[in-house]
């Protein structure tokens, strides 16, 4: 079943085409990472498919319906980009008033406890810090029971054991059945929790497929080598970069690169060769 689906969606904001003829289907039960670099039209699609935008030409359907019409907002949990709270209210009286507004929400303690927020919930969330105010704002997308939750960044500018705790939460959701989409810059978040990975840039798909086929479609390997002369220039390498004596190769053909260095006489030690991040897959994406 296909809770969120875009058809053909373009959305222009005056000379800027945001998304360029676009079509993405997230099925029940999914987790999507959407990757992209700055303004490749994420958040975009993410305010699209949750009824806060409308597309310019195209069509968005969220469970069957229109993601503008309260009734099928209902289903839907979001956490955009920024978010503000009511600073003098608790953190305890922010998810109550957020539950209030649902039929059959999570209750209390279930939702701080899944977030790890159990000991912020009599404190004002005015006082809250920026990453603990991050953690109850991703906390209240979840509060409806949502079928489908939608993140933006969700842990932009949070330390790594806040990270985790929302990580957390969300698999605990997923796990559940639900169903997840999220944007991030940090890609280590998205190997960590989604299954599927879509790439997007200039408004377009430029890859839709698991983490492993992302990074196994330019199958780049880094091989990495401490050096106190100077690098030759190589065949086949398409990225270089480097750390005092430590250089870091990309190349398509780790084997022949590593027979060019000895070839060449390259004095090297502390020779590694690795399968790319998916941040050097994406980089040679969007490149
Ligand atoms: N309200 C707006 N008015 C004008 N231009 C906009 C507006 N919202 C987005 N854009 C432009 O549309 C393009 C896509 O922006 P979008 O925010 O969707 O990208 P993004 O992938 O979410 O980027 P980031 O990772 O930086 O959040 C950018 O060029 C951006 O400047």
């Amino acid at each position: 079943m296909i809770l969120a689906r875009a058809t053909d969606v373009s959305r222009r904001y005056g000379a800027v085409l945001a998304l360029d003829h676009l079509d993405l289907d997230v099925h029940a039960g999914e987790l999507v990472g959407l990757l992209g670099p700055n303004g490749a039209g994420k958040s975009t699609l993410v305010n699209l498919l949750t009824g806060v935008r409308r597309p310019s030409t195209g069509r968005v359907e969220l469970c069957g319906g229109d993601p503008r019409d309260p009734a099928t907002r209902r289903v839907l949990g979001v956490t955009p980009q920024e978010t503000g709270l009511p600073s003098a209210l608790r953190v305890g009286e922010v998810v109550d008033f957020v539950r209030a507004h649902f039929p059959d929400p999570l209750g209390k303690r279930e939702l701080l406890a899944r977030f790890g927020l159990e000991e912020l919930e009599r404190r004002q969330t005015g006082g809250l810090s920026g990453g603990q105010k991050r953690r109850v704002a991703v906390a209240l997308a979840f509060a409806g029971r949502p079928r489908i939750v939608f993140l933006d960044e969700p842990t932009t500018g949070l330390d790594v054991a806040a990270r985790h705790a929302l990580w957390d939460g969300v698999r605990a959701f997923h796990a559940d059945g639900g169903t997840v989409v999220l944007t991030s810059h940090y890609l280590e978040e998205v190997e960590a929790l989604a299954s599927r990975v879509v790439v997007i840039d200039g408004g377009r798909v430029l890859a839709d497929d698991t983490v492993a086929a992302v990074r196994g479609l330019v199958a780049i390997r880094r091989v990495s080598v401490t050096a106190a002369v100077p690098m030759p220039d190589l065949p086949g390498v398409v990225g270089t970069e480097r750390e005092g004596d430590r250089t870091h190769l990309l190349t398509p053909d780790a084997d022949r690169l590593v027979r060019d260095l000895i070839a060449r006489d390259v004095p090297f030690r502390d020779l590694e060769v690795r399968p790319t991040s998916l941040e050097e897959a994406f980089l040679t994406l969007t490149a």
